[in-house]
């Protein structure tokens, strides 16, 4: 009983602390408000990758000095960081510009569009939109457009550029958010005869906010008028960095075609194999259950995007040939029993991979022990 009351107490100094520490979140929350503020006078970005890097390695000192686990130190700093982006991109943004600038997002009402509408009016231009419903108003915007985004489905972006452009004044800015680069930025340059880059977010519209995503920014032409928006990116947080188109979608063919045409394999093999992912949740290890996840993510979204991106030319189509080819390959090991064959292919992905292999065990061995901590 005596035991009881004392833990008990003891619970009680704990509660006070953890009460204390919210307190403290509480009172940095206003400070973040007021920083938001100075930003957007002075025009300066929510993300500093610097400035973050230099709290990080001083907290994991502070830390270690007290008896503190420097790595458990870091993750809540970031997590508190995190949470201040969140709330610096809740309203108001810093503009890159003086004077407002006129932007259209064509598809302003799918996912991305409605997002990075959003973002564009938080920063004080003015955002306009078309979908397929409001087409007629175009005539009547296009006089005052400074840019225009196409931002819709892979499948009809080129007709969509080549329907939009003759209706453009010759310096508006035109642009796509399309995940393949080559065919748009060629159709774009084809249909327009003013400045033209390429862009691809590379993150999807259920994002909380911007800060730390990549935009992938290509030169068409006369792309450095378009400066202001790599900077008004910067300023949302995001990393921008510089491509060549065909470079891009090389990789993105690999990146977006093959994987999801695997998870796509998985899942419907899971299927096939008639066992639903609840049943096998429940013998799954940390890292067979956040492998599920990742496969069970595509299955919650749109069959027609995924088909969309899968499909989306040639290139991606042959690439995943290939891929059948090589795997005809490996089948032939499981075929004969080969395990020194499974092995010596084994060992020379190990070389092909070289350190990249030590950093991945590191980094998902991070995201599992997180992910374990918080769902299993
Ligand atoms: O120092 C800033 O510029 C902030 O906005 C504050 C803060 C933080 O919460 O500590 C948040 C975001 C930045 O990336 C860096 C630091």
């Amino acid at each position: 009983m005596a035991d009881q009351k004392h833990l008990k107490k003891q619970r009680e100094q704990i509660d006070d602390i953890d009460n204390q520490i919210l307190d403290l979140l509480q009172q940095r929350n206003r400070v973040v408000q007021e920083v938001i503020q100075t930003k957007v006078e002075k025009q300066l970005p929510v993300f500093v990758a610097g400035r973050e890097e230099e709290k990080t390695n001083a907290f994991r000192k502070k830390a270690e000095e007290r008896g503190i686990d420097p790595n458990w130190a870091e993750d809540f700093l970031r997590m508190v960081m995190a949470s201040s982006r969140a709330a610096q991109s809740a309203k108001t943004f810093p503009r890159s510009t003086k004077e407002p600038k006129h932007v259209l997002y064509v598809g302003g009402e799918g996912g991305m569009g409605a997002l990075y509408r959003k973002f564009t009016e938080n920063s004080g231009h003015i955002a306009y939109s078309i979908d397929k419903g409001n087409w007629y108003q175009l005539e009547e915007m296009a006089p005052k457009l400074d840019m225009v985004i196409v931002t819709v489905p892979i499948r009809v972006t080129e007709d969509v550029i080549r329907r939009l452009s003759p209706k453009l004044k010759p310096d508006t800015i035109l642009a796509d958010f399309t995940s393949n680069k080559s065919e748009p930025l060629k159709a774009m340059l084809d249909a327009h005869s003013g400045p033209v880059v390429g862009l691809h977010p590379m993150h999807g519209p259920s994002v909380p906010n911007l800060s730390k995503q990549l935009m992938v920014f290509c030169s068409g032409r006369e792309s450095e008028k378009a400066d202001w928006f790599k900077e008004q990116c910067r300023l949302w947080g995001m990393r921008v960095i510089d491509a060549e188109p065909e470079k891009h979608d090389h990789v993105m063919n690999l990146v977006q075609g093959l994987r999801h045409f695997v998870a796509l394999l998985h899942g419907s093999f899971m299927k096939e194999y008639d066992l639903n992912p609840e049943e096998m949740l429940e013998y799954s290890s940390p890292i067979y259950r956040a492998e599920l996840m990742m496969t069970g993510r595509i299955f919650a979204q749109d069959a027609e995007l995924y088909a969309d991106i899968v499909f989306a030319n040639k290139e991606r189509r042959e690439l995943l040939l290939t891929f059948f080819n090589h795997q005809k390959k490996l089948m032939e090991m499981v075929e004969k029993d080969d395990k020194s064959g499974f092995i010596k292919e084994f060992e020379s992905v190990t070389d092909f991979f070289g350190s990249f292999a030590s950093q991945a065990l590191k980094e998902s061995g991070y995201l599992i022990n997180r992910l374990a901590d918080r769902f299993s």
